[in-house]
């Protein structure tokens, strides 16, 4: 990644989880904090940003956004159509690349609210984008060009992993893999540790285990290059044996179809949310 990829100046309208997550990874693939403005109505947030990035803080949105030639959008979506509303004029102003990463916010509502002139590109991201382990789907308006493509891409890449999405109506459901995703691991955390201590293992003991163990499934997955997920499932599991014991179990609890449904239930969020 090189620093001739990044917009020249950014502005995070909104500063909180994401965008702290997002400014790591900036700094850490060399955009310098001086670069960043970020808006957030909290004077201990904008304080924080300050003291730990290095960035430019400011109580308005407007005043972040009037300062830089690309915008990131990191308000919660309940909120996305009157910050945007508030945002028209400095649109008029910088004909701005906006990066959006609210769950379910069309590009087409964006656009409404924000008034002609602004290049936008919808986003989900992570938040392992803290520790540069993100993933995020990316989709375009057909008026963005390739050069705004490729800061944006530069933008999210220095969170980790990106994948162009080709059709937006697909943004809902990457938002239920990757986006909320994290959650459903945290959550596996959490079951196999208090099962654990079911079973008898000290909490502490419980926790480092079960921790450990996603840790390293987690790595095993991503450095096997000549194995699946089923394939390393397969490895682990001895005809007979303990996990063919405990797979057989999960799978008559429809482990499978609980997970569908789950991933069904945040994509059918993601369009309500559109629906405001
Ligand atoms: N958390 C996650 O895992 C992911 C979140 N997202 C998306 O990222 C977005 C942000 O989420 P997240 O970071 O978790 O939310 P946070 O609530 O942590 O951050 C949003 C921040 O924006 C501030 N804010 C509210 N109004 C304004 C305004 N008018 N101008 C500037 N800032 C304002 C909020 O202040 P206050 O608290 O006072 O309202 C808050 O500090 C959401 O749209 C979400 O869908 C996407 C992927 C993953
Ligand atoms: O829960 C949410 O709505 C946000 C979007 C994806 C992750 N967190």
């Amino acid at each position: 990644m090189t620093d001739t990829a990044f917009p020249a100046s950014l502005a995070f309208i909104g500063g909180g989880n994401m965008a702290r997550s997002l400014i790591g990874g900036l700094l850490k693939n060399g955009m310098p904090g001086d670069r960043i403005h970020v808006a957030d109505p909290n004077e201990s947030t904008r304080a924080a940003l300050a003291t730990d990035f290095g960035v430019h803080t400011h109580a308005t949105a407007a005043d972040a956004a009037l300062q830089a030639e690309c915008w990131l959008l990191a308000v919660k979506p309940q909120v996305m159509d009157s910050v945007c509303d508030s945002l028209r004029d400095a649109v008029a102003q910088r004909q701005p690349l906006v990066i959006s990463i609210a769950a379910g916010i069309p590009l087409q509502r964006l656009r409404q609210h924000l008034g002609e002139g602004a290049a936008i590109v919808r986003t989900m991201p992570n938040t392992p984008a803290l520790i540069g382990l993100g993933a995020t789907g990316m989709f375009a308006a057909d008026d963005v060009s390739a050069s705004q493509r490729a800061q944006a891409q530069a933008v999210m890449q220095s969170a980790g992993l990106v994948e162009w999405i080709a059709d937006e109506s697909l943004m809902d459901a990457v938002t239920a893999v990757s986006g909320s995703g994290p959650a459903y691991v945290f959550l596996l955390a959490e079951a196999m540790a208090d099962a654990a201590q079911s079973l008898g293992l000290p909490r502490e003991t419980a926790i480092a285990l079960a921790n450990q163990t996603l840790l390293g499934a987690a790595h095993l997955l991503s450095e096997s290059t000549d194995a699946d997920a089923a394939t390393l499932r397969q490895r682990v599991t001895s005809p007979n044996g303990t996990t063919q014991a405990a797979i057989e179990s999960f799978e008559r609890d429809a482990f499978r179809d609980i997970v569908q449904r789950a991933l069904t239930a945040a994509r059918d969020r993601g369009i309500e949310l559109a629906a405001g």
